[in-house]
């Protein structure tokens, strides 16, 4: 697993910016390279706020949307089209307004949906259709993703894992039901961590001073169940996009104080 990397911008809106224009780069030159690109979504401010970035980008259309694989890091069990499903809010931030090959487009099963209110079955099909999509050359029953989007919780989580419930002790599923998530709604469904590292770059995004102690927890060696945000490491990058006031509490040697 690679060692985290911290980016400190001034702001979260410059840092969604700088954010969404690092994801247009990354994804072209994936498919550039390999014909297609693969990123999983995370729900919240942060997540939606790089959307919405890069939706308002001048280079948005170097992206071939057609050839982009979309996934979820997690979902709130809520019925489809819920306003405060992960899934709305990013087909409002940035989804609707691009050319995507829905076929291409992978949400988490609603509530209601073929799984009426059972989030634990839901988990199961998504794992399925992770390996469904998985080749021989990946790394876990789940495709190797080239970047996966989180935001961090005030508490360090990430995902629907949050320090000390069950999911973020699981060690073998790529996707499991949450129950009793202490950030509503209560029931949802999350990658794990080991789904989670199977992903080539981890990106982590946290602005806003309610995030400082957050990241300065998961970046000074917290365990992950304590620190689920700790855990959460790609194959070959980790990356910490953070503005100044989420890193004003990072031990200095990894965000130096400006120089006077
Ligand atoms: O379903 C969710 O709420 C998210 O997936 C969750 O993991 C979110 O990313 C963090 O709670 C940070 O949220 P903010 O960026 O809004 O602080």
């Amino acid at each position: 697993m690679s060692a985290p990397q911290v980016v400190v911008h001034r702001d979260k809106e410059l840092m969604a910016k700088a954010a969404a224009a690092r994801l247009i780069t990354k994804i072209v030159d994936a498919q550039a390279a390999r014909g297609s690109a693969s990123v999983v979504l995370t729900g919240g401010r942060n997540g939606n706020g790089l959307l919405a970035a890069l939706a308002e980008s001048p280079a948005r259309d170097a992206v071939d949307w057609h050839r982009l694989d979309l996934w979820w890091g997690d979902e709130r069990f809520l019925p489809e089209g819920d306003p405060e499903r992960n899934h709305t809010q990013a087909r409002e931030a940035l989804l609707d307004s691009v050319p995507l090959d829905p076929a291409r487009v992978h949400p988490m099963e609603p509530a209601g949906g073929r799984f009426g209110n059972d989030a634990d079955a839901a988990a199961e099909e998504y794992a399925l259709e992770l390996a469904a999509a998985a080749g021989p050359e990946d790394h876990a029953a789940v495709p190797s993703f080239d970047v996966l989007l989180l935001g961090v919780g005030p508490d360090t989580h990430v995902a629907s894992l949050f320090p000390e419930l069950p999911g973020v002790y699981e060690q073998e599923r790529t996707v499991v039901g949450v129950h009793g998530a202490p950030k509503p709604p209560p029931t949802r469904v999350s990658l794990t961590l080991p789904a989670i590292r199977a992903a080539r770059e981890v990106w982590l995004l946290a602005a806003g001073e309610d995030k400082a102690n957050a990241a300065a927890i998961a970046l000074s060696g917290a365990g992950e169940v304590q620190a689920p945000a700790a855990g959460a490491r790609g194959r070959s990058r980790t990356l910490w996009l953070l503005d100044e006031a989420a890193a004003a509490q990072l031990p200095r040697d990894l965000y130096p104080p400006a120089s006077a």
